[in-house]
């Protein structure tokens, strides 16, 4: 994840606070679509603009408890996650404590970019895998970001796909994605006091992984070839075929059906969010969004 900062007063410091404001205008419009005190289970994800959602959700709990003294259990998608949820007074809940058959009510979380198709890349934060199983145990999933992570296609200003990897694969994946075209992939490090691999919350390590520009399915119907010939992917096809790399825990691609489409052919959940809120810089929010269900 990274942050910029700026002098007190200065034009950098400035961009900052406007990029700040527009995760939280963001969040609050995600939540006040999709959030309510009804609600019995709901994810949190990881990352700097969840914290706006969560500040979002306890504003809205102020103004409308849940009715009879009911709790609503909030899923984090790792450690910084779940301290957010504590911080905030709420009431976190594993993953593995989740009775068996209960789907999240809804889940929020950030994105690094977000494409027309509503698919995303995450992990900048190195949380991806519990994110992602949060994500596919939600009824709908909500992406929360600012202006930034809005693009046409992925890897457009978001430079490469994180993957969590086994420690012990890592080199090895490494050579097996350059050989899919991945332009230079780096194994993730720690860039201030401590020195080595960024570990995941599973102990896992991180490979960002440069690509071309991946197309979408649009593209692809019209004419593109999208089938790693030359190295230029679709987002699905190549979520795939990274998957299959053995060693790999899993892709920051979040991609295929969305939970309204899964749950519509008979399944649950769905990795891709139903919809992204973007702040933006003037102060407004865009919203990328699939058909709710009838
Ligand atoms: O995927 C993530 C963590 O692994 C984050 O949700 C993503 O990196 C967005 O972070 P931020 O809200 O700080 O921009």
């Amino acid at each position: 994840m990274s942050v910029t900062t700026g002098a007190p007063g200065s034009s950098a410091a400035a961009a900052v606070d406007m990029i700040e404001q527009a995760k939280r205008k963001a969040a609050y419009r995600a939540v006040a679509d999709h959030f309510n005190s009804e609600m019995q289970f709901v994810g949190i994800g990881s990352g700097s603009t969840i914290i706006y959602g969560v500040e979002a959700i306890k504003d809205c709990l102020a103004k409308n408890p849940p009715k009879n003294g009911r709790y609503i259990f909030f899923v984090p998608t790792g450690f910084q996650s779940r301290k957010v949820i504590e911080q905030a007074g709420l009431m976190p809940m594993g993953f593995d404590s989740l009775p068996e058959n209960v789907m999240l009510d809804v889940a929020f979380d950030g994105a690094d970019e977000v494409d027309d198709d509503l698919n995303c890349i995450k992990g900048g934060g190195a949380c991806l895998f519990q994110e992602k199983l949060v994500a596919t145990r939600a009824k709908k999933f909500v992406c929360i970001a600012d202006y930034r992570k809005n693009q046409t296609r992925l890897i457009t200003k978001w430079p490469s796909i994180p993957i969590e990897v086994a420690p012990i694969a890592h080199a090895t994946v490494m050579r097996q994605l350059k050989l899919i075209g991945s332009i230079e992939p780096v194994l993730r490090e720690h860039t201030l006091a401590k020195t080595g691999p960024v570990q995941t919350d599973q102990g896992f390590y991180i490979i960002d992984a440069p690509f071309k520009p991946l197309l979408t399915l649009d593209d692809v119907k019209n004419g593109k070839d999208g089938s790693g010939k030359d190295g230029q992917w679709e987002v699905t096809a190549l979520a795939h075929k990274i998957k299959s790399i053995s060693g790999v825990l899993e892709v920051g691609l979040f991609f295929g059906p969305n939970g309204y489409e899964v749950q519509a052919a008979g399944g649950q959940g769905g990795q891709k969010p139903v919809a992204a809120y973007f702040g933006n810089e003037d102060g407004s929010v865009s919203v990328k969004q699939a058909q709710p269900p009838k």
